[in-house]
């Protein structure tokens, strides 16, 4: 089943001199349930307005988008708040997403309040404690605010606010580009086994070619607003149809290591050798 099904969708801005930015333009996806897409593209192409009109985090000039067979446009804002519970994201920037006033359980808690999930405080700091668990942060991490936590430990937190409400799509939108190379991989190993163990579907946004190609199944490349191809990441990464995605292979970075805990178990290896996973 399709859990998302992106039509023509369109999306202008107002330009700094008066004209019209089309950011997206004319764009159609679909995403199987359990499926990675990634989706590539220079800076400015259009994949982060992309990816927050698939979840209407704002409003397309024109398109269809449905998300596990609801037309997504045809919500009122209340049902959409509803929702919201089941199609989260993950943002690059850890720090500048999480208010810095509040604690991690704060910061955590505010999606199950939106979404009514739980009737009493002492069920959701319990769902907030067992989500942070499954992010690899304890307890300890609970009353602590985002200032005093790394990059890593950061965007685990960011990883939790989006998983906390059980969602069955995540839009990852460059969750690990601003992150060392190290701390990277242990992220990318997290969300890897996450989407393993909770059946997720992601749209992975990325500037970086080799971790979309480990980590996506397929990849919708995009160019100036505008679909340029969309395959498994094996054909249009390895014989690109078109010479834009070729041009963007050949300023690809070289790749980041990571391997699933699942990979780990297939190969009898619970120990990863060549990258940390650990809690940085
Ligand atoms: N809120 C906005 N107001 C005006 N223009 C915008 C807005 N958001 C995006 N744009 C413009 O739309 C175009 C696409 O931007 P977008 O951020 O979606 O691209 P991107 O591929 O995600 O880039 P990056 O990889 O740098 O994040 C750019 O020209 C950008 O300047």
């Amino acid at each position: 089943m399709a859990v998302v099904e992106v039509n023509d969708v369109r999306k202008t801005f107002p330009g700094p001199q008066g004209q019209t930015v089309t950011a997206v333009d004319g764009v159609s996806l679909s995403v199987e349930a359990g499926e990675c897409l990634g989706v590539i593209g220079e800076s400015g192409s259009g994949k982060s307005t992309l990816g927050r009109l698939v979840l209407r985090l704002m409003e397309p000039d024109s398109g269809s988008i449905v998300l596990e067979g609801e037309d997504v446009l045809a919500l009122s804002r209340r049902e959409l708040r509803r929702r919201r519970r089941r199609w989260q994201i993950v943002f690059q920037e850890p720090f500048a997403s999480l208010n810095p006033r509040l604690t991690i359980r704060q910061i955590v808690e505010e999606p199950l309040i939106v979404s009514k999930m739980y009737k009493t405080r002492a069920e959701r700091w319990k769902k907030v404690a067992r989500t942070l668990e499954e992010v690899g942060l304890s307890g300890e991490f609970l009353d602590r605010r985002p200032a005093n936590l790394s990059g890593g430990q950061q965007q685990r937190v960011g990883i939790a606010r989006a998983l906390v409400t059980d969602p069955t799509l995540m839009v990852l939108d460059e969750p690990t580009s601003s992150l060392d190379l190290t701390i990277r991989a242990s992220i990318l190993a997290l969300l890897a086994d996450l989407r393993l163990s909770r059946g997720l579907t992601y749209i992975f946004i990325s500037h970086d070619i080799e971790t979309v190609r480990h980590f996506c199944s397929r990849v919708l490349v995009m160019r100036r607003g505008k679909f340029v191809e969309i395959g498994t990441s094996r054909q249009v990464l390895t014989e690109p149809r078109e010479p834009y995605t070729q041009a963007l292979m050949s300023a690809a970075m070289p790749p980041v290591p990571y391997e699933s805990a699942a990979a780990r178990r297939d190969s009898g290896r619970e120990a990863v050798s060549h990258i940390q996973v650990g809690n940085p």
